[in-house]
């Protein structure tokens, strides 16, 4: 019988109530072949968070939506969830749904993957796919049929992350801090992309409260609408890449609160996502690529920064495994004219 006073590596995770207990303290991992093949010398590290219970940072916002709600009186186990989603955040509600017994009911436009839907299904949540690419306040986008659902469906609740104060506060509270602990306060560079943009408004707020001078860098795909100034959203194209980027600002999007947006291209959130799989071992989506886009554009633009004693921190939001029919598979990026990528 080994010694009970000995240190036991799984001293950091006792027994969880629940799996929702999983969700949060997602580990931060330094980068080290990627940076080195591009150029960059400051300190890269990455916040893993498709290692959440359901596979993404959405993870974060559900658990925090549902218990408020919960206590505020306005959904109790039995009642239908209902919630518009580019995926991740239906999976992470339909997950809380799963353990605490409610029925759930996801609105998902057609853009999003089969992946996503399948874990969706497989949660027990009722999936209504809606046309791609048509305009928020349209009837048939994702808010409008949620919205009609809600109306149709007895004793049902929209918690909404795109107006939810539970949405930033998440990340304000719990990623923030995280990175301020794991970084022992030498984080200096945060870059995030933005759908909601809770994760990125929400960090921002939480690490400006200990330094002002962390950098705070918003990630938009061309084709979006979020970044400020206006200007950079001129150039109007579809985009492939899921989860960051709409044609409305949400309400929890703070477009102030980040220090710099950067625009970036579906075809260097495709490689860099696969490069961060290749070379670091990393399994995450294509936003995750976007991130590392933004980061070889900050670096490229503001060389001052590219220096061994900055910090920098790329949020990883999910899983590649919510694309392996997409950008994952190597005949899909030669459909999609990207054959020339490793
Ligand atoms: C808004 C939703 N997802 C946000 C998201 C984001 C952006 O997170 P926000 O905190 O919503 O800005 C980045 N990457 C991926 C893969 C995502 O799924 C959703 O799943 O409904």
């Amino acid at each position: 019988m080994e010694a009970s006073n000995q240190a036991s590596p799984f001293l950091g995770q006792p027994k969880k109530e629940s799996v929702a207990d999983c969700i949060g303290a997602t580990p931060l991992v330094r980068l080290n072949r990627l940076p080195a093949t591009l150029g960059i010398k400051a300190q890269v590290y990455a916040k893993l968070e498709y290692l959440n219970a359901g596979g993404s940072v959405k993870d974060r916002i559900a658990k925090r939506m549902v218990e408020k709600a919960e206590r505020d009186g306005k959904i109790k186990p039995g009642d239908t969830l209902i919630e518009a989603s580019s995926g991740n955040t239906g999976i992470a509600i339909a997950l809380m749904a799963a353990i605490k017994g409610y029925k759930c009911i996801i609105t998902l436009s057609e853009k999003m993957s089969l992946e996503k839907e399948r874990v969706l299904k497989a949660l027990g949540a009722r999936v209504v796919r809606t046309p791609a690419g048509v305009p928020i306040d349209s009837p048939d986008s994702i808010l409008s049929v949620a919205r009609r659902l809600q109306q149709e469906t007895p004793n049902s609740f929209i918690l909404n992350q795109y107006t939810n104060a539970e949405n930033p506060a998440a990340h304000e509270f719990g990623t923030a801090e995280e990175l301020w602990y794991q970084t022992e306060g030498r984080v200096n560079i945060v870059i995030s992309g933005a759908g909601t943009g809770g994760t990125v408004t929400g960090t921002a707020r939480g690490l400006k409260k200990h330094s002002k001078n962390v950098l705070i860098v918003a990630v938009d795909p061309l084709g979006s609408i979020l970044a400020q100034p206006e200007g950079l959203n001129e150039f109007k194209a579809e985009y492939k890449v899921e989860g960051i980027g709409y044609d409305f600002v949400p309400q929890v999007l703070d477009q102030a609160e980040p220090d710099l947006w950067i625009k970036t291209s579906d075809r260097d959130s495709f490689r860099y996502a696969r490069s961060l799989v290749r070379e670091e071992g990393l399994l995450c989506g294509g936003s995750s690529g976007a991130t590392v886009a933004a980061l070889v554009q900050l670096m490229e633009a503001h060389p001052e920064l590219n220096v061994e004693d900055k910090l920098v921190v790329v949020i990883l939001p999910d899983s590649l495994r919510n694309y392996l029919t997409t950008f994952a598979n190597d005949d899909w990026m030669e459909e999609h004219g990207y054959n020339d990528l490793e």
